[in-house]
């Protein structure tokens, strides 16, 4: 009896350290948006997903507000697959047919959606789910993408069928949002004037969300630690001129160069910071907000 008081008066001279050390932090984030990507990749662990939660319910009574975009690229190639449908990618995204869209939307507007914000509301949080369609928040038209072809050097353009490139962000539904108790959990689906539904990469999404609402933070979990160097290091901090070299030199290669040219975007469009983390390590959005050394990459103007 007298050693579990013991430890429990320990633990809590541990908790009452950490948290003093991370106030601080906390005061700096206070009113502050921060737009959290949450990547299929760093999903999948039901432990894992319920520490993130956690994370995002923490900033919400933090006072910041908080905006989840999130993916689940791996997801809706299981549910193309069981359906038969194969996938198939040119340039990182999807080729995105008309059945395929109604997939795309089904799993991410859908299952993945109502999953992160059922787990947000385990943590007494109110999470709502949205997609680019609600409350007009986005639109979109159809992608022109183009590829310069390595052999012939010739230049074609790519149809991707109804992937879309956001062309109209607008922030009056996030803006209401944020003045409320709920936090938005957001599906990278938008309509477009046309009519038709396009499937929009994750990470764009999360970009233009973060640039429209000029968030202080917008925070990309992967499944790396961050930018790395040639030798494999975590690179702490980056500006954007040395994240565009890194790009050039090609240290910075496949999945991740449209990763860190949206981080770019973003921080042109008005974000203060950009940060690619590890969402595969338990908690890592408190890590990287309200300690000193922070978890991944922050690239900054
Ligand atoms: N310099 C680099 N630093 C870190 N990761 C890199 C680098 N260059 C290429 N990568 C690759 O980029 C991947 C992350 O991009 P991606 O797989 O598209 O992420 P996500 O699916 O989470 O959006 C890493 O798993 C890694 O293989
Ligand atoms: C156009 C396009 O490629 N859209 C992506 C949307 C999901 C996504 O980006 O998910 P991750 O963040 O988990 O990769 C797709 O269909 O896979």
């Amino acid at each position: 009896m007298a050693d579990q008081q013991h430890d429990h008066s320990e633990d809590s001279q541990k908790q009452a350290k950490l948290l003093s050390q991370a106030l601080p932090f906390m005061q700096r984030y206070e009113d502050c948006t921060i737009v959290v990507k949450y990547g299929g990749n760093a999903m999948g662990d039901a432990e894992l997903g319920q520490a993130f939660a956690r994370d995002v319910a923490l900033l919400k009574q933090s006072g910041v507000n908080p905006i989840v975009v999130h993916g689940g690229g791996p997801q809706i190639g299981r549910m193309l697959s069981e359906m038969g449908i194969e996938s198939k990618f040119e340039g990182g995204l999807r080729v995105t047919d008309e059945r395929t869209v109604e997939i795309v939307e089904m799993v991410l507007a859908g299952s993945i959606n109502k999953d992160i914000v059922a787990m947000i509301n385990a943590e007494g949080e109110w999470a709502i789910g949205l997609c680019g369609k609600d409350g007009n928040m986005v639109f979109a038209e159809k992608a022109h993408k183009t590829f310069v072809d390595p052999d012939s050097n010739i230049e074609r353009i790519l149809d991707l069928g109804f992937v879309g490139d956001i062309v109209e962000v607008d922030r009056t539904l996030l803006d209401l949002l944020a003045k409320s108790e709920m936090i938005p959990v957001i599906a990278p689906v938008a309509p477009g004037r046309d009519g038709h539904t396009y499937n929009i990469n994750a990470d764009t999404f999360a970009g233009a969300i973060a640039g429209a609402l000029n968030a202080t933070r917008l925070l990309f979990l992967t499944d790396v630690p961050g930018v790395l160097d040639a030798d494999g290091n975590l690179i702490k901090q980056l500006t954007v001129d040395e994240a565009k070299a890194l790009i050039a030199d090609g240290t910075v290669s496949g999945g991740m160069i449209p990763k860190v040219e949206t981080c770019i975007h973003a921080i042109e469009a008005g974000v203060e910071g950009v940060v690619i983390l590890n969402g595969k390590t338990a908690h890592a959005v408190l890590l990287e907000l309200y300690t000193k050394h922070g978890a991944g990459t922050l690239i900054v103007r």
